[in-house]
């Protein structure tokens, strides 16, 4: 792979979302060599655990765990230790649990890492604002909350910014206005993305990956179109050649 495509290879995150750690080892084996993130999100990290997440990090992968943390920030603050620990690069929490719970999220990062004297990166601390499958209607009719979708990421932005977080998980349809009111170092990471044509399932505010970048954004993260896919790795192949 060129040194190009390698680097936007980096900045996609694929999601692994399966049951079981058999049917996500397959597909991890199928994109050997391709340097893409990995992510472990709630259905895999409920049924194979911390150690299916050190099994990848052997294996010389990012790792974006995707727990999207939301309590009382003393419980957020253990989450964060224990998380940090396991040596990810990246995890979240929802920025609905308020300003006071993510800074507990960042307090429990320090104290890991300080803790564990550790060297080299920590983990990128981010939040989710509103989730892709969130539509206008949803969040107005549905949720309750009045506005744009616009309009609540931006100000879910900005708590998060002000809290001290990395970045947020948004909608690559907001990156622009989140950059503009967070600063370009900001970290934007964007699910919601699908090939033209691909099947859109349950995700409502959705880019094509070469849209995406288009518009700034630090990261994509794709699942079924990758997943879904008869060959999972010519799927990555070609989405990474689009961008
Ligand atoms: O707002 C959000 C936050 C997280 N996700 C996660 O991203 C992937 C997307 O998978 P697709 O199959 O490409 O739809 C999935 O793991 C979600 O849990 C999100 O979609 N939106």
């Amino acid at each position: 792979m060129s040194e190009n495509l390698t680097s936007v290879a980096e900045r996609i995150i694929v999601a692994l979302d399966y049951p079981n750690a058999r049917e996500a080892e397959a597909l991890v084996g199928s994109l050997e060599g391709i340097p893409c993130y990995l992510k472990v999100g709630m259905q895999l990290f409920y049924s194979e655990g911390p150690q299916f997440v050190a099994g990848l990090k052997e294996k010389g992968y990012n790792v974006f765990l995707d727990l999207k943390m939301h309590d009382i920030p003393n419980t957020v603050k253990g989450g964060a230790e224990s998380i940090t620990r396991l040596g990810v690069d990246m995890f979240n929490v929802h920025a609905a649990g308020g300003k006071q719970m993510m800074e507990a999220a960042r307090e429990g990062v320090d104290k890991a890492w300080t803790g564990a004297g550790r060297n080299g990166k920590r983990p990128l601390l981010i939040a989710v604002t509103q989730l892709t499958s969130t539509s206008q209607a949803t969040l107005n009719d549905e949720i309750g909350i009045a506005g744009t979708v616009e309009e609540a990421v931006v100000r879910y932005a900005e708590l998060t910014r002000s809290a001290g977080l990395d970045g947020v998980v948004a909608s690559a349809l907001e990156v622009v206005r989140i950059k503009e009111a967070c600063g370009a170092g900001f970290v934007t990471v964007t699910p919601g993305i699908r090939p033209a044509g691909a099947d859109i399932g349950d995700q409502s505010r959705i880019m094509t990956p070469s849209q995406a970048f288009a518009q700034g954004t630090d990261f994509v993260v794709i699942g079924r179109p990758i997943t879904g896919a008869v060959d999972p790795r010519a799927a990555l192949e070609a989405i990474v050649a689009s961008i």
